[in-house]
């Protein structure tokens, strides 16, 4: 059975595969789509991505990408550690604008599930962190949008300072969320 814990948003779920250890190593099912359905959760992953950040404190996101190409993540650390952020972005959800923060590493080997209509970040804890994650959406650049990762409304505890962060340029302007357009009813 799946090991499925749920979050204070609770379409935002923490997903811990089993990991079986021996004199040579380990071995993991980091996924299974039957386990998956019989937990519930009926997703078609459609593309696997994979970043590696150098430096601490170097933060990506908050990001999503517009319907009709939302995608569902399932994110997941197998070098290093980082703080994996969902926040809720659909206008009529009696959760809107809050937010989920989960440390996912490859010690833990944690993963968490962002649904569609949820802005996705993190921000690395240790150097050369590297995160994979499957999608249910192919990249759409043109409906690929972001949201201020450090937007004081949000309340988001990061572990590093908007001065300090290391970001993509295109990461320095999203809008926040009091200026964001609805892109979830
Ligand atoms: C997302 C993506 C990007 N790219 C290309 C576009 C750029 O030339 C380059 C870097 O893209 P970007 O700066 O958007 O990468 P991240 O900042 O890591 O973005 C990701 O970071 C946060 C954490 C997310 O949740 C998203 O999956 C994703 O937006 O990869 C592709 O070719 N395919 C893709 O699916």
């Amino acid at each position: 059975m799946l090991d499925v814990e749920t979050t204070a948003i609770p379409e935002v779920k923490v997903i811990r595969p089993k990991r079986f250890g021996d004199h040579r190593g380990f071995f993991s099912e980091v996924y299974n789509q039957a386990r998956f359905r019989e937990a519930g959760i009926t997703l078609d992953f459609v593309q696997d991505n994979h970043s590696l950040s150098a430096e601490v404190g170097t933060v990506r996101g908050l990001h999503f990408q517009s319907p009709p190409f939302a995608q569902d993540k399932l994110i997941r650390v197998v070098r290093g550690a980082i703080l994996d952020v969902a926040v809720d972005i659909r206008r009529s959800s009696p959760t809107y604008g809050r937010h989920v923060a989960v440390e996912l590493s490859a010690e833990n080997w944690a993963q968490m599930l962002v649904p569609a209509g949820f802005a996705h970040g993190f921000c690395t804890l240790t150097p050369d962190a590297e995160v994979l994650y499957k999608v249910t959406g192919l990249y759409a650049p043109d409906h690929d949008h972001g949201l201020a990762w450090d937007d004081p409304a949000l309340g988001i505890n990061w572990p590093v300072s908007a001065e300090a962060a290391i970001l993509s340029d295109k990461d320095r302007r999203h809008p926040v969320l009091a200026d964001l357009p609805t892109y979830f009813a």
